[in-house]
């Protein structure tokens, strides 16, 4: 599903990640280390909003900077510490990124019922607690039709009740669609519920895999 060949990302210089060759199936993968290992930057890359050396592609065709447009509309991520411009409302961003993500009639009806977020949805993000941050972040990256989903630490600051519903709709995802997760999370990840199919530990901007 996803391959990474001889990827290096540096900030000002300074080289925090490094992958000679990393190759994920579709499925479910979980990202785990201590702070500042690299995991944010490996997702933020991924995600096509961080330049670096190296080849990205998703199932086999589509290269993250060959087919930047392709790519996109099929990979989408939810940030760790979301924030958008305060005056903007779920239903200004959901209108954005819907037609940037080309998604599909009805879809930001289901969304906003599993997440929660009709009770806030035209209320400016500069009011918000991180929760209902977190949630609108977590809406956003289920819009189109994508591949891959990159959750940056889902089940921080999101209350027990959306999160059992979150994790149900991303299970029926992966179950019948197909689509690919890759998750990180400080915390307990069996609280997702979800069957892993690989696991990776990221250790000083390098990423191995956990037997
Ligand atoms: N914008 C930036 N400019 C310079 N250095 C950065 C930037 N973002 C991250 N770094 C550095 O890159 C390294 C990896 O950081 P990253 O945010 O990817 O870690 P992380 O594994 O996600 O950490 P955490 O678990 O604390 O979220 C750290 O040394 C960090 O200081």
């Amino acid at each position: 599903m996803l391959t990474v060949s001889n990827l290096t990302k540096a900030y000002n210089g300074r080289t925090v990640l490094t992958i000679s060759d990393l190759q994920l199936p579709i499925g479910v993968h979980y990202f785990r280390g201590g702070n500042g290992s690299g995991k944010t930057t490996f997702f933020r890359t991924v995600a096509g909003l961080l330049p670096f050396s190296g080849e990205i592609r998703l199932d086999g065709q589509y290269e993250i900077n060959r087919d930047p447009v392709a790519y996109r509309l099929r990979v989408n991520y939810a940030e760790a510490e979301p924030l958008y411009p305060p005056f903007l409302t779920p239903r200004d961003l959901a209108g954005f990124v819907g037609r940037a993500k080309r998604n599909p009639a009805g879809q930001v009806d289901e969304l906003t019922d599993v997440l929660g977020v009709g009770n806030f949805w035209t209320q400016p993000t500069g009011t918000f607690s991180s929760g209902m941050l977190k949630k609108l972040s977590l809406l956003l990256a289920l819009l189109g039709r994508p591949r891959l989903v990159l959750l940056d630490e889902p089940l921080t600051t999101l209350d027990v009740t959306t999160a059992t519903r979150l994790f149900d709709y991303v299970r029926r995802l992966r179950d019948e669609e197909n689509v690919s997760f890759c998750l990180t999370s400080h915390q307990d990840v069996s609280l997702t519920g979800l069957s892993l199919t690989s696991t990776w530990q990221v250790s000083d901007g390098q990423i191995s895999p956990v037997t």
